[in-house]
């Protein structure tokens, strides 16, 4: 069993747990963030950065490494964590959500998908048997199954269907994962969809934990509902994942949804949002985003967060800065990116630290005072 969960506690605040995943390239924290590495490289930060920070876990995406450089390139390289010089666990996402927000979708048949090459055109097809091959080739320590992602909002017909087929493609990857003689090194989790429906979460799930997966993610969410429906449709799918295997959020990674994803009994989470905001000279502080390119900080030397005490806040300016974002300066895109990496890695150990001492409510209230957020 390569990926195991160990439970620590249970927040008696709330529904928060504590724990730790063991897999074969070392044991991570939850609750925990991922930063996304999406092409090998978690853009403009380099191992050691990341190592410094205390991630312990991140995110690729079997699609487009698939595309450039190709998984036997990889494969022939060793292995992503050779490749990429990371040996601490890796993640890959399945190439499910990247198939239908980056290309334009050609058709889903019960067999895989068909779609055009989003950068060359080409035609090219993804079944759940493809995408475990190349996660195989890259060795990743998590992988993901290949499913569909329905856009939201979908109807509940559409729903159903799409349900039942991401249910079959999951017991493909499985057998397919099997077959491969790598389910010693490698993990596989599968994906519960259903949309907003809670009939339709409960038969993904019913589906999926029938399945004998090690661990489970909350799929189809973070696509543009509001965050009323991704809190409601957490508090009736979380239960019913199993207490005893790591719960993963796809793609959430704004502060106020990592708190109360945690709440509702989510473990992991992934998200391009710190990254791609730092590249446009936006920041994650204590008291809120600062959009540090901003004219009113030309003059300002204090750092970007008083209250953070990472690398770059004990070193460099807001003016310094905003200058190198301004210029386009490769250096200003790496700092902000290292702060709000480090801001979201420091929150989650703050989490921890409020679940340890069953106040992650109280947390809750005064990190969503200070950010600005409303507590509703
Ligand atoms: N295999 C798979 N299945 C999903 O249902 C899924 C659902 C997801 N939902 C997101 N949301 C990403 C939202 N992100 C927010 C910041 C800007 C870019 C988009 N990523 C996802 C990835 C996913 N991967
Ligand atoms: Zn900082």
């Amino acid at each position: 069993m390569p990926i195991t969960y160990e439970h620590i506690k249970t927040c008696k605040q709330t529904g928060a747990r504590l724990g730790r995943v063991h897999t074969p390239h070392g044991t991570f924290e939850t609750p925990m963030f991922m930063p996304v590495g999406t092409m090998a490289t978690v853009k403009t930060m380099s191992p050691e950065d990341l190592k410094a920070m205390d991630a312990q876990i991140i995110l690729s995406n079997t699609y487009h490494l698939w595309l450039r450089p190709g998984q036997d390139i990889i494969e022939e390289a060793g292995g992503l964590h050779t490749f990429m010089n990371w040996d601490k666990p890796i993640l890959t996402d399945s190439g499910g959500f990247q198939v239908f927000s980056l290309s334009d979708l050609r058709k889903i048949e019960e067999e895989g998908v068909h779609f055009r090459n989003h950068l060359s055109g080409e035609k090219l097809f993804l079944s759940p048997e493809k995408a475990m091959q190349i996660q195989h080739s890259l060795g990743s320590d998590i992988m993901m199954a290949f499913d569909e992602c329905p856009p939201y909002p979908a109807d509940y017909s559409y729903m159903r269907q799409s349900v039942e087929r991401t249910s079959r493609w999951a017991e493909r990857c499985l057998s397919e994962h099997h077959q491969s003689g790598k389910s010693s090194i490698q993990g596989l989790f599968g994906i519960i969809q259903g949309g907003e429906y809670e009939e339709l979460r409960k038969q993904s799930a019913k589906d999926l934990t029938s399945l004998d997966f090690p661990g489970y993610a909350v799929g189809g969410l973070s696509v543009g509902e509001p965050k009323d429906v991704m809190n409601r449709v957490l508090e009736f799918t979380t239960p019913l994942m199993p207490a005893d295997k790591p719960r993963y959020l796809m793609g959430v990674g704004s502060p106020d949804s990592l708190i109360d994803g945690v709440i509702r009994g989510i473990d992991m989470f992934d998200c391009v949002l710190p990254t791609r905001i730092a590249r446009n000279g936006t920041c994650m502080t204590s008291e809120g985003r600062l959009v540090v390119r901003n004219a009113k900080f030309a003059r300002d030397f204090r750092p970007l967060d008083e209250n953070c005490d990472c690398h770059v806040c004990r070193t460099y300016s807001r003016a310094y800065i905003r200058h190198l974002i301004k210029c386009e300066e490769t250096f200003g895109f790496r700092l902000t990116t290292y702060h709000n990496l480090y801001f979201l890695l420091q929150l989650m150990k703050k989490v921890r630290q409020a679940i340890m001492e069953d106040r992650l409510q109280d947390f809750r209230d005064e990190f969503f005072e200070s950010y600005g957020f409303n507590k509703e």
